[in-house]
């Protein structure tokens, strides 16, 4: 069993303890739940901010811990200020020391599109991500079947949230495209091995059809690396490790962020 099987072995457990815990009707009720999302598509493709989708993670498995020193509301609103076009904020606890706390945080202190970046197998977590206050929900074509993808895909578009489905090979992303989709994120990382290539992100990039706005995931380091990828086709960028394993993240985007104008 690889890593990913773990994940979603772990994840069912945990979903089927939210429902009795926190009922579905409880998440409809929250406050938020009735908010108008903002669209990511649109703050992807507004030329006045720079594409970055910039991610808190605490820790992941493949690293361990990469940060634990410092705070979500600080950090995100740092991203933001640097012109970034959307948040990625981790819910997941067990594997990348995530909370629903820190995606209710970043929300309370952004105007940007926030990303539930966890692993989704139920129509339960949409409701969570919508009532946590969430913008955008990621779908991982290698754990879900083509008519999963698509019936949550439609549930997410009728609660107001957009959609990212990752891909890591031409297959997932044959099997798995279909109309309710906003963007389609190359995870330049494979998460059964977690060896990385970004590679991935270029020899995909002509087979995602244009109605999807394409976002290169993972791995990115140098903003080189991002000019050939919006040559490309790529309009956003997911970002993580490289400002979360510096002591100070916001200082570390504000830095890419200026390099990137010059590029
Ligand atoms: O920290 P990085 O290498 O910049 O990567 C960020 C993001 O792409 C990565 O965290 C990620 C992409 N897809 C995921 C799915 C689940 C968990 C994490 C991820």
């Amino acid at each position: 069993m690889n890593i990913l099987d773990k994940i979603v072995l772990r994840k069912r457990e945990e979903v089927e303890h939210a429902k009795l815990n926190v009922p579905a009707r409880l998440l409809e009720s929250a406050a938020s739940f009735g908010r108008a999302t903002h669209s990511f598509r649109d703050f992807l493709l507004d030329g006045q901010r720079n594409g970055i989708i910039a991610e808190f993670k605490r820790r992941s498995p493949s690293k361990g811990v990469i940060n634990d020193q410092v705070k979500v509301e600080t950090v995100t609103a740092a991203y933001a200020a640097a012109g970034a076009s959307a948040l990625s904020v981790l819910t997941d606890r067990d594997f990348f020391g995530g909370s629903p706390d820190d995606l209710v945080k970043a929300r309370s202190v952004n105007q940007i599109p926030v990303l539930r970046k966890d692993f989704i197998i139920d129509e339960y977590q949409l409701l969570e991500a919508k009532a946590w206050g969430a913008d955008v929900i990621l779908l991982i074509a290698a754990i879900l079947t083509p008519g999963e993808i698509r019936s949550l895909a439609g549930f997410a578009k009728r609660l107001g949230l957009n959609v990212l489905m990752e891909v890591h090979n031409l297959e997932e992303l044959q099997r798995s495209v279909c109309p309710e989709l906003d963007a389609i994120g190359v995870n330049n990382r494979n998460l059964g091995d977690f060896s990385v290539n970004i590679q991935t992100s270029f020899d995909l990039a002509d087979q995602i059809p244009d109605d999807f706005v394409k976002i290169s995931e993972s791995a990115i380091s140098d903003v080189e690396t991002i000019r050939r990828l919006k040559s490309v086709g790529f309009k956003g960028f997911l970002i993580g490790e490289n400002f979360m394993k510096t002591g100070d993240p916001g200082q570390a985007i504000r830095q890419f962020a200026r390099d990137l104008i010059s590029v």
